[in-house]
C-alpha cells in the first residue's frame, strides 16, 4: 500500500500548517527530510532539507508508530510555517519520494476504518465534527466519534446472541424435557433491546435537525414586519423590507447559532388574499415552507390574525412592532429590538426541548439498519408467542437482527455505503 501524503490543515495562510504523511514508508521518508527523526510522541525541531540538501522550513517533527496512531500506520507529522509556498516546497519534494503520493479526500480516515481504529459510526461522528459549527453540533459530533453508538450496538448485540443461545439450547432438548424455562429471560431480553431501538430510532430525526439545522418560520399578515425582524435577528440586511404590503415573495433563509442549536430563519410572503400572481406564488411557498418547518413565529399586526395557516402546539404567536405599543401578550419590535431577547429565548427552549429527544444515533443509516433489526426481533417475538416449538425460527429472526445491528458499526460488508461517507470528506482528513 501507497504512503501517503497531504497537508492536514487548511489551505491558506496561518501561523502554522501540518502535513500529514501515513504508510510504511513515512518514518523513512521524514527522516529524509528531516536527517533524523524524534523519538515516537515527542516533537523535535528540525531543519527540513530537499535531497540537494537545499532549506524548505524549520518545522516542529512528531512521529507516531504503527499501531499507535490515527490511521494505526506509521504516520509523522510536519508542523511547518503556514504559508502557501512552504507547504507547496514540501509538498513537491514528497511527490517526488518513491511510494508516496498525495493523499485522496478521506484517505487518512478511511485507513483508520480498514485498520480498525475507528469503526463505521465513529467515522461518521469524525466527518460531523470536522463540520461543526454550533455548541450542539459539536457535542453530538463528539459523542459519536468517542464511539458510543458502538458501545449501544454491542450491548445489543450481546443481549440478542444471548436470546438466540437460550433459544438454540431450547432446541438442543427437544426431544426430552427442558431443564429451565428460557421464555421469561428471551422475552426480557427482547423486550429491553426492542424497546431501547425504539428510542434510538425516534431520536433519529431530532439528532439530523441538531446535524443539519432546525427550521423556524416566520409567517404573518403583510406589513407586520416580518422582514424587519429577520434583518435584526440576522444583523444583516438580507431581505428588502419597505411599507408596500407584499414586499417579500422568495423564501429567504438565514443561518443562525441560537445559543448553541444551529437554525435557519425563514423569511417568508405576508400571507392574504392577492390577485397579484407572483405574490400568489410567494404566498403558497410561504405556507408550504412554513408547514415543512421544525417551528413557526406568527408575527401578528393590530388585526391580531393570519390567514391560511394556523398555530401548532409548540409555535410561537407574536405581536409586530411592539415600539408603537398596544399590544397585549409577548411583542416585538425589529425596529428596535424590543421583546427579541425574549423570543429568542423562547425559539431556543422548543428546540432544546425537542434536542434533548436525540440518543446516540444521528443519520438515516443508522436508521435503517435499527428498523430492520426491531423489526426481525419483533418477528422472533411473534413466533415466540406461538411457543416454544417456533424456537428455531425465532433463533434465526434474532441473528438476523444481529447482523442488521452489525452495519450499524461496519462490523458487516459496508462497501456501498463507504464512498457516500467519505465523499463528504476533503483532502488531508
Ligand atoms: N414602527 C415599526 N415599524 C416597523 C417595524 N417592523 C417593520 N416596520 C415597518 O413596517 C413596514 C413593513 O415592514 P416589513 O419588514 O417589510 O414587513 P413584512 O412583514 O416583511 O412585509 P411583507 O414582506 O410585505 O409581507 C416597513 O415600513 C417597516 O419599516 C417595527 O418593529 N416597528
Ligand atoms: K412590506
Ligand atoms: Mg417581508
Amino acid at each position: 500500500m501507497d504512503t501517503i501524503f497531504a497537508l492536514a490543515t487548511a489551505r491558506g495562510k496561518a501561523g502554522v500548517a501540518v502535513i500529514r504523511l501515513s504508510g510504511s514508508r513515512a518514518a523513512e521518508a521524514g527522516q529524509a527530510l528531516a536527517g533524523g527523526l524524534p523519538t515516537p510522541r515527542a516533537a523535535g525541531l528540525r531543519r527540513l532539507t530537499d535531497p540537494d540538501g537545499v532549506l524548505l522550513d524549520e518545522a516542529l517533527v512528531l512521529r507516531f508508530e504503527k499501531g499507535a496512531s490515527f490511521t494505526g500506520e506509521e504516520v509523522v507529522e510536519l508542523h511547518c510555517h503556514g504559508s502557501p509556498a512552504t507547504v507547496a516546497a514540501v509538498l513537491d519534494v514528497l511527490g517526488r519520494m518513491p511510494g508516496l503520493r498525495l493523499a485522496e479526500p478521506g484517505e487518512f480516515t478511511r485507513r483508520a476504518l480498514e485498520n480498525g481504529v475507528l469503526d463505521l459510526a465513529q467515522v461518521e461522528g469524525l466527518g460531523d465534527l470536522l463540520e461543526a459549527e454550533t455548541e450542539a453540533q459539536r457535542r453530538q459530533a463528539l459523542r459519536v466519534l468517542s464511539g458510543a453508538l458502538g458501545v449501544r450496538a454491542e450491548s445489543w448485540r450481546t443481549r440478542l446472541i444471548r436470546a438466540a443461545a437460550l433459544l438454540e439450547a431450547t432446541i438442543d432438548f427437544a426431544d426430552e424435557e427442558v431443564p429451565v424455562d428460557v421464555t421469561p429471560e428471551v422475552g426480557t431480553l427482547l423486550d429491553g433491546v426492542s424497546g431501547e431501538l425504539s428510542g434510538e430510532i425516534d431520536g433519529v430525526a431530532v439528532a439530523e435537525r441538531i446535524r443539519e439545522g432546525f427550521e423556524v418560520a416566520i409567517v404573518g399578515p403583510p406589513n407586520a414586519g416580518k422582514s424587519t425582524l429577520l434583518n435584526h435577528l440576522a444583523g444583516r440586511e438580507a431581505a428588502i423590507t419597505s411599507e408596500h404590503a407584499g414586499t417579500t415573495r422568495d423564501v429567504i433563509e438565514v443561518r443562525m447559532d441560537l445559543h448553541g442549536l444551529p437554525v435557519t430563519i425563514l423569511d417568508t410572503a405576508g400571507l392574504r388574499d392577492s390577485v397579484d400572481a407572483v405574490e400568489t406564488i410567494g404566498i403558497t411557498r410561504a405556507i408550504e415552507r412554513a408547514q415543512a418547518a421544525d417551528l413557526r413565529v406568527f408575527l401578528l399586526d393590530e388585526r391580531g390574525e393570519t390567514q391560511g395557516l394556523r398555530p401548532g402546539p409548540d409555535d410561537i404567536v407574536v405581536h409586530g412592532k411592539a415600539d408603537l405599543g398596544g399590544a397585549s401578550g409577548l411583542a416585538v419590535s425589529g425596529k428596535t429590538g424590543q421583546g427579541v431577547a425574549e423570543l429568542v429565548a423562547r425559539i431556543t427552549s422548543v428546540l432544546e426541548t425537542r434536542a434533548a429527544r436525540a440518543e446516540t444515533a444521528t443519520r438515516q443509516r443508522h436508521r435503517q439498519a435499527m428498523i430492520g433489526a426491531r423489526a426481525a426481533i419483533g418477528d422472533a417475538q411473534n413466533q415466540l408467542s406461538l411457543g416454544m416449538e417456533a424456537a428455531e425460527l425465532a433463533a434465526e429472526d434474532l441473528r438476523r437482527a444481529i447482523r442488521g445491528l452489525d452495519s450499524l458499526v461496519g462490523r458487516v460488508d459496508v462497501e456501498h455505503v463507504l464512498d457516500e461517507i467519505f465523499a463528504s470528506f476533503c483532502l488531508g482528513k
